[in-house]
């Protein structure tokens, strides 16, 4: 009788992808010369792994007929399951439509709403967010025009006068200039009721790219949370598609606050995988992904990047 051979050993099954990838705290400095030697090789790989997380997702809203119009760019839809819902006008196809969607970070799974730079027909549906959201705070990444390209529409009032958008006037109160931002005090008022809702404008960050010095991102960050209302609102954070730059200030201030919070571990990998399952490339370089460890370098060797007065 002929023996069989033994059934081959089964395929090991393919690695599971990892999700997150903590370094303490005390090694982050010397992670960050391995993972930047030979240029940049070990981050570059990295960076890679996040390529196709969440884009099995579906975007049925965004891609209605009704919506279409409301996207700023083909390429960057928000997943249904984590949009924003404006509360519907009637029975108005597509009325609860924004390009926008929650975003964790280090206080809440849903402390940003992270958006496109409003387009002119879609500006109203930006202050009905910010208001029916209960947001006191706006980040705002990118400049109106950059290199002659409209990369948002000015949503806002150029002096004091109130300006109406739909049914919400919004009037400048105040506003503090600095050499990479500018933060304006803005009254929003709707029916009988009044809030008063801060507006912070990071000036100098070319899109794709990162601010220079990139520690100046750090010092926005600290300006930022000095700054902001301190509540459990969610905070509108938007660039011109709102994945690059929004995601890049988004994970460095869940990491700033986690050292704050004395963390023994940060996980820039696992936020950015966090990050993209709720939002599309979210974090959109290399070059952004880096700038979030050399800014976690700068502030973890003393560095002084206090924001101005
Ligand atoms: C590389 N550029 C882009 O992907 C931008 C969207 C985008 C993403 C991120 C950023 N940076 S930011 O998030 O930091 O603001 C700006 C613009 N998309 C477009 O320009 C897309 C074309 C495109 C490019 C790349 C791609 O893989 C698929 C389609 N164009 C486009 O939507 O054309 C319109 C505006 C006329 C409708």
């Amino acid at each position: 009788r002929t023996r069989q051979a033994p059934p081959a050993p089964a395929a090991p099954a393919p690695a599971a992808a990892r999700t997150s990838r903590p370094v303490r705290v005390a090694d982050f400095i010397d992670h960050y010369r391995l993972m930047s030697a030979d240029s940049d090789f070990r981050f570059s790989e990295e960076f890679e792994e996040l390529k196709h997380v969440g884009r099995e997702q579906p975007c049925s809203a965004a891609d209605l007929p009704v919506n279409r119009p409301k996207n700023r760019f083909t390429n960057i839809l928000p997943y249904d399951h984590s949009r924003y819902k404006l509360q519907p006008v009637d029975d108005e196809e597509g009325s609860d439509y924004i390009n926008a969607n929650y975003v964790p970070g280090h206080n809440s799974p849903r402390e940003f709403i992270v958006t496109q730079g409003p387009l002119h027909c879609t500006r109203d549906d930006f202050w009905r967010m910010c208001w029916e959201s209960g947001s006191r705070a706006i980040v705002m990444l990118t400049r109106c025009v950059e290199k002659g390209r409209e990369k948002c529409d000015r949503y806002w009032p150029y002096d004091t006068r109130p300006v109406y958008y739909g049914d919400i006037a919004v009037t400048a109160l105040n506003e503090s200039r600095y050499p990479d931002w500018t933060v304006t005090e803005l009254m929003l008022c709707r029916g009988a009721e009044q809030r008063v809702l801060k507006h912070f404008h990071f000036t100098t960050w070319p899109d794709f790219g990162v601010p220079d010095p990139p520690t100046t991102l750090a010092r926005f960050v600290r300006a930022f949370r000095e700054r902001c209302p301190a509540d459990a609102r969610p905070v509108v954070v938007h660039c011109s598609a709102g994945v690059g730059r929004s995601g890049t200030f988004i994970t460095l201030d869940t990491a700033l606050q986690q050292l704050a919070a004395h963390a023994d571990c940060l996980d820039v990998f696992g936020m950015v995988h966090a990050m993209r399952r709720e939002r599309v490339w979210m974090v959109q370089t290399e070059q952004q992904y880096i700038c979030i460890h050399q800014c976690l370098v700068a502030v973890l060797e003393g560095q002084d990047l206090a924001a101005p007065p």
